[in-house]
């Protein structure tokens, strides 16, 4: 079983690495959508795999430093394409949330990617 918390934020960004002309090599911004997703199977006495809250403070201090920032000053996301700001997602939560399962990252209503973790 999964369990998922879903966000948003408000964030800009560029493609440096696009094509000559390419439209997302201009500074743009999106309200991004990200999906939590964490597998396990419910405890027996609380009925839950883990506290929606407690996902929600864990994934708190990362959140702050993506919610109304300027995504390509982050380390890391230099290149802040949706596949990796997944993994950047992923790798900043993966040591405290071991049961991880899944990040969905959404930058419009029609696109995004789903990252399950290195393979
Ligand atoms: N594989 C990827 N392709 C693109 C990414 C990406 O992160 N990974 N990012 C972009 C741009 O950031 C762009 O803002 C989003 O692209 P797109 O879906 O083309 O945006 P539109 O809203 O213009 O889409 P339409 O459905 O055509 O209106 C580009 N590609
Ligand atoms: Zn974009």
């Amino acid at each position: 079983m999964e369990i998922y918390k879903e966000f948003t934020f408000e964030a800009a960004h560029r493609l440096p690495n696009v094509p000559e002309g390419h439209k997302c090599a201009r500074l743009h911004g999106h309200s991004f959508r990200v999906g939590l997703y964490i597998e396990g199977e419910p405890e027996p006495e609380t009925g839950w795999i883990m506290d929606f809250s407690d996902l929600k403070r864990i994934f708190q201090p990362t959140y702050d430093r993506l919610d109304h920032h300027y995504l390509n000053d982050i380390p890391g996301l230099e290149n802040p394409t949706s596949e990796n700001l997944a993994i950047w997602i992923w790798d900043q939560l993966k040591p405290q949330l071991p049961a991880l399962s899944r990040v969905e990252l959404r930058e419009t209503c029609t696109s995004g990617c789903v990252y399950t973790g290195p393979k």
